[in-house]
């Protein structure tokens, strides 16, 4: 196992981030796996969870033992209790995050994959901050990215991310939704193997605006858009009336779905596969893949997160990564 290894960051330390990280102890590895966390955190983890799990510090260049698990230690700020959230560790969180992405920069990991931040403690923590898929975009210089989540047999990206929804109509323009659609486009073609992608773009009104009764955001702009780039080749239909289009006689026939804001469509992605979704960022210079779920802090320290979606994250990180991103 000499490739390049896959980095994945705990994510909140009051959360399940730490408890899923030391499931992956029990799963086969495809390559090299790197925990960026506080190594004292996992291992007060491990003794909460009764789990018996051998720690190692990573080595770039040393291969890890076998059962193992290789550990980049960024340190706490403060000590972390299961189920309390504590503003002192934003930073902290963030610094995991800037840990895995400057080593996917510099080619040092083939890829990363992240457990759930709690978004609101960091803000409590004094750094304005809305999502990873926002920070990652920051912190690499990619003007555009775009948020996917797939799972139970659904792909759904999305054309807003985490936005208040009284924001979302402005930001839907006709430039940044013809950018989210060639992303989805190309990353489909890319990472996902689809030579000819047929993408389902939700409307944003009900009923996609009802002839313009019911809002003319479908008219000023997302059938202008759609239009455009069908002229280039691509196959999309809509939009559609959102309410409607989640059904077997459209996503028969379909490799993504884009909806135009968060709540629109991963309510139906959840459905379908909670704790075994994959949520993608597609876009960026580097492979970044994650849970579908959050926090849990009801669940931290308690044995009962299910660890499925990040072992479904992992292996679409390794898949990816074996593809060349
Ligand atoms: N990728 C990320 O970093 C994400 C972070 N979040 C953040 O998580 C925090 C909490 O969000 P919530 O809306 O409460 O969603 P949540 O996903 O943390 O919890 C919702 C429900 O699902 C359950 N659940 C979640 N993960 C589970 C697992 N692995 N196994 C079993 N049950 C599980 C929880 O116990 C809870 O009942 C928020 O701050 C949110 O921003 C949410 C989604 C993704
Ligand atoms: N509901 C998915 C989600 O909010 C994930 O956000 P991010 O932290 O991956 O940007």
């Amino acid at each position: 196992m000499d490739a390049a290894p896959i980095a994945i960051t705990a994510g909140e330390p009051a959360g399940v981030g730490p408890d899923l990280l030391l499931a992956l102890a029990s799963r086969p590895a495809g390559r090299r796996r790197v925990l960026v966390a506080d190594r004292g955190l996992l291992e007060a983890r491990a003794r909460q969870l009764g789990r018996v799990v051998k720690l190692v510090d990573y080595r770039r260049d040393a291969a890890p033992e076998a059962g193992a698990l290789e550990v980049l230690h960024v340190p706490l700020a403060a000590p972390a209790v299961a189920g309390r959230l504590d503003p002192a560790n934003g930073r902290y969180v963030l610094d995991t995050l800037d840990v895995a992405i400057a080593g996917c920069l510099s080619g040092e990991f083939a890829a990363m994959v992240t457990a759930p931040v709690h978004k609101g403690v960091i803000n409590e923590a004094g750094v304005p901050f809305s999502g990873h898929t926002e920070y990652l975009a920051e912190k690499t210089g990619t003007p555009r990215v775009v948020m996917m989540l797939a799972g139970g047999g659904l792909r759904v990206a999305l054309a807003t991310t985490h936005l208040p929804l009284k924001d979302v109509s402005a930001a839907i323009t006709r430039d940044g939704l013809a950018e989210v659609i060639r992303i989805l486009h190309r990353d489909l073609v890319a990472k996902f193997g689809v030579a000819q992608p047929h993408i389902l773009v939700a409307g944003l009104n009900p009923h996609a605006g009802e002839s313009g009764h019911l809002g003319r955001e479908e008219i000023d702009v997302i059938a202008p858009v759609l239009e455009a780039l069908r002229a280039e080749g691509l196959h999309l239909t809509g939009p559609l009336p959102a309410d409607t289009l989640f059904q077997p006689r459209y996503l028969d026939t379909a490799d993504a779905v884009l909806a135009m804001y968060h709540d629109q469509g991963l309510p139906v992605l959840k459905y379908a596969s909670f704790g075994a979704g994959i949520n993608i960022t597609l876009g960026l210079p580097i492979v970044r893949t994650s849970v579908d779920h959050g926090t849990a802090l009801d669940l931290a320290g308690s044995g009962r997160a299910e660890p499925g979606s990040l072992f479904e994250a992992v292996a679409l990180a390794e898949q990816l990564a074996a593809s060349g991103g």
